[in-house]
């Protein structure tokens, strides 16, 4: 077991909110320093490709900001490689999008097509950027992440959350089994395993007591929390549910 489960706090829906009236505020920033102070581990935040939550500018200046890691989230396009390899974040994590979603839906496809992705990455390991890729907890698609040489994966929560959101108990328990799985899989391939997406107090503790698990990223419900507590507060009520679960 990792000695220590990071947290990673994804500032994205900060951006959302200040998009929504085309200002400068709330900034993104400011919550990506908040967010280190209050003990975060790392900060996520993803530049869609229409740029939704944070803009091309968030970018440089979150990172100009904070002295932990950025965990760049980014679809596998030339732009977003170009925007990565420019800043050369800590990490850059290949995600899925289609624009009409409402969030990230599915898991990456690595399988179909692996000698594809192993050259989009190439560039970004090469230029020291920890890559992870943001998959399902779908067999097939981890031992392709693995043939294809990505060091970390993050698995995708989002169907175990809805699940439980919905109150479908053997839905989110078979979820949860498929994620442990997953995670058991990936560690002995030798990868590194992150999860993360629709994680709230209630569904951290399962995922996080998986003893594979090095880092969780939690943005959307963090976000929406602070509204009502405080960022700092709901970090460290989150970070408690993290510890608690791990012991
Ligand atoms: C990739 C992911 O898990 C997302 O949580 C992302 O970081 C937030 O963006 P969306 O809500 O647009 O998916
Ligand atoms: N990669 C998942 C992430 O960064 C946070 O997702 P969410 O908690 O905003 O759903």
């Amino acid at each position: 077991m990792a000695d220590h489960l990071r947290l990673g706090v994804n500032i994205d829906h900060v951006a959302t909110l200040r998009n929504a009236r085309g200002g400068a505020l709330p900034d993104p920033v400011r919550a990506a320093v908040m967010a280190q102070e209050a003990g975060a581990d790392g900060i996520t935040a993803h530049l869609r490709e229409d740029r939704r939550h944070i803009r091309d500018a968030d970018v440089g200046a979150i990172m100009a900001a904070i002295s932990i890691p950025l965990n760049f989230e980014m679809a596998a396009t030339p732009e977003m490689q170009a925007i990565a390899l420019s800043h050369r974040p800590h990490a850059a994590c290949i995600v899925p999008e289609r624009r009409e979603e409402r969030t990230t839906e599915g898991g990456l496809e690595v399988a179909g097509v692996q000698n594809w992705l192993a050259d989009y990455i190439a560039p970004l390991r090469d230029a020291g950027i920890r890559v992870s890729l943001f998959i399902a907890a779908d067999p097939v698609q981890i031992a392709a992440a693995h043939r294809i040489g990505a060091p970390v994966i993050e698995l995708h929560t989002g169907a175990y959350c809805d699940h439980h959101a919905e109150g479908d108990h053997a839905a989110r328990d078979a979820e949860l089994a498929r994620l442990t799985q997953g995670a058991k899989q990936a560690a002995d391939l030798g990868l590194e395993v992150h999860m993360g997406h629709g994680l709230c107090y209630e569904t951290v503790g399962p995922v996080a007591a998986l003893p594979e698990v090095a880092e969780l990223n939690i943005g959307h419900f963090l976000i929406g929390e602070a509204v009502f507590t405080g960022l700092p507060h709901a970090i460290a009520t989150m970070r408690r549910a993290m510890q608690a679960a791990r012991v």
